[in-house]
């Protein structure tokens, strides 16, 4: 089972990519987001209350805890239930780490860099109520601003995933801008990248940077094995802790930006997967030889199965199936 939190390696926590790696390799490539809209409560006959909130998601973490890579609770729909609301997403966290369940708390957060120290101490500081394995940060107010988060993040083997490419077509108009030619997504692939190369993996190798990302067509009329596949096999049991969002709904925008997330070395949080249209083949085609790095995340596909765990089970096994097909195949 991955430990859902920091465990001692000598004086040192185990990172948050190793104990990703391990959990994907044991459960498959997928993150079920907890997402108590209004309109699920009311599905699984609950109340939009807070009571509703407790139930479907600590019914959440029952039916799948232990049993899914990572749980990634969307605190937007905690906090709009007030403090009482955060005080369930603390029992959240807590019933995961209890469960053997790695969590990547939703909270897409981003400030000036003395604000983010808060934010970091809130969620990433060992000892934190609301303390996560990993957290979602938006880099929009420069890279550099996310300091605090990373350097928490490395010192107590928590794991960041910064927004890049994300999955709602808005996002384009940010993301795909050209910052001296090159586009701003790829910068923050960029902003990973050094991250992830600055940081000793006690539990891995070190790599070099330069991954191959293209197969050649003569290698491929070969019959060769595509050198990428050999990159991409070593990424995913490497994978740094700093990783990214990338939406599997962005069609071509990762090879049309020229951004190498293998390179990039960490894991790569793919949203979009069910209820916003993306499926096995959006994954295999949006990913390519970065594939083996993706845990593709999905929320409401899921969760409409409930209340029944059995049913919560099927629905996961479902997109299991399908996200191994195209990711690992
Ligand atoms: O960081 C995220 O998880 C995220 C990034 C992104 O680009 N798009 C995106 O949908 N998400 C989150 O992923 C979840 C998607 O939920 P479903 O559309 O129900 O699968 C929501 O909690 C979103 O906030």
């Amino acid at each position: 089972m991955a430990p859902s939190a920091p465990v001692l390696s000598g004086r040192q926590p185990v990172p948050f990519g190793a104990r990703l790696a391990e959990a994907m390799a044991e459960h498959g490539p997928v993150c079920v987001g907890i997402d108590p809209h209004p309109a699920l409560l009311r599905a699984w006959g609950l109340g939009d209350d807070v009571e509703g909130l407790r139930r479907f998601s600590l019914g959440v973490v029952e039916a799948l805890g232990g049993r899914v890579a990572a749980l990634k609770p969307q605190s937007a729909f905690f906090e709009r239930h007030g403090s009482a609301g955060v005080a369930v997403l603390e029992e959240v966290l807590a019933a995961a780490a209890a469960a053997g369940t790695l969590t990547v708390l939703d909270v897409k957060r981003g400030d000036i860099g003395s604000t983010m120290a808060g934010y970091a101490d809130a969620y990433l500081r060992d000892g934190s109520s609301l303390a996560a394995d990993a957290v979602t940060l938006s880099p929009y107010l420069g890279f550099g601003s996310l300091r605090p988060a990373l350097d928490l993040a490395r010192q107590t083997g928590r794991g960041i995933f910064v927004l890049a490419l994300t999955s709602n077509p808005e996002g384009a108009s940010i993301q795909h801008a050209l910052d001296g030619g090159v586009a701003v997504a790829a910068r923050i692939a960029e902003g990973a990248a050094v991250e992830n190369a600055a940081v000793e993996h006690p539990t891995v190798e070190h790599a070099p940077l330069e991954h191959p990302t293209v197969e050649s067509p003569a290698a491929a009329a070969a019959g060769d094995p595509a050198p990428t596949d050999v990159a991409s096999t070593d990424a995913a049991a490497r994978l740094g802790s700093v990783g990214l969002v990338v939406g599997a709904t962005t069609g071509s925008a990762v090879a049309d930006l020229g951004i190498d997330l293998t390179r990039m070395g960490g894991a790569i949080l793919a949203p979009g997967v069910g209820a916003q249209g993306a499926g096995a083949r959006e994954l295999a085609e949006v990913f390519g030889p970065a594939r083996r790095q993706v845990l593709a995340s999905t929320s409401r596909a899921v969760l409409a199965a409930g209340p029944e765990a059995a049913s919560l089970r099927s629905a996961l096994a479902a997109t299991v199936d399908q996200a191994r097909e195209a990711l690992q195949g």
